[in-house]
């Protein structure tokens, strides 16, 4: 089944001109996919539009083979779609790193034991052990990065939304989460100004221009 379908998605802020004027797009099972395009031509927007955070003027929200058009339609999509946030402060708000890994499947009815086993499996498979009990807000930008990730993953996503995941990331930690994605069996949308990356992870990138996702 494809996991993302989008049909001639429209999508202006008010008083704005078009930031998506017919863009479309599909994902499949195991697909990667990147997006590429100039600041503000809307790749985040796309995005939100994807999870149901703004609603398209026109087009087609396909998503696990159903069309998504109201808030409802969108809780299940959010379960099973993660988002990696360009900025991890958005992402990142418990005290500790274990205790935001843990909040994602608490909130999905995991018993305390079965998120911790969670959280202890995430860190060890990223190899961020040492980043289970330190405080959230004083990691460095490239830790929060995979932190985020870390969050992500531990809500067993069919499809994963990144974001600009190489922001904040040295050349080390840069390839580090190349190796990471690589191994991952998810879908994988990714918006990414780094090239070199998007070729790496993404065999297909497609550019946004003029509110339209065009091959490259
Ligand atoms: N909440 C908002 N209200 C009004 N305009 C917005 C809002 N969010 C984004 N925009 C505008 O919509 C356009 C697309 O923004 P968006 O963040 O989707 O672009 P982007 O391609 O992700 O940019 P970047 O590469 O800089 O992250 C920009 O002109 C931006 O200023």
């Amino acid at each position: 089944m494809t996991i993302l379908e989008l049909e001639d998605i429209c999508f202006s802020y008010p008083g704005q001109a078009p930031v998506l004027d017919g863009a479309s797009l599909q994902l499949e099972p195991g697909q990667r996919l990147s997006i590429a395009g100039p600041n503000g031509s809307g790749k985040s927007t796309l995005f939100r539009v994807v999870l149901g955070l703004q609603a398209p003027s026109s087009g087609r929200v396909n998503i696990f083979g159903k069309d998504r058009c109201v808030e409802a339609d969108f809780h299940e999509v959010r379960r099973r779609i993660g988002l990696v946030f360009q900025d991890p402060d958005d992402q990142l708000f418990c005290p500790t790193v274990a205790e935001d890994i843990a909040f994602g499947p608490l909130n999905l009815g995991r018993s305390t034991a079965e998120a911790l086993a969670i959280v202890d499996k995430v860190l060890s498979d990223l190899d961020l052990m040492h980043l289970r009990d330190r405080i959230t807000h004083k990691l460095s930008g490239g830790e929060k990065r995979l932190v985020t990730l870390a969050t992500v993953l531990a809500m067993e996503p069919e499809a994963l939304l990144l974001d600009e995941p190489t922001n904040a990331l040295d050349a080390k930690n840069e390839a580090r989460l190349l190796e990471i994605l690589q191994g991952l069996p998810q879908a994988i949308l990714l918006v990414s100004h780094a090239p070199a990356f998007r070729r790496s992870l993404a065999p297909e990138t497609l550019e946004l221009r003029r509110g339209q996702l065009v091959t490259v």
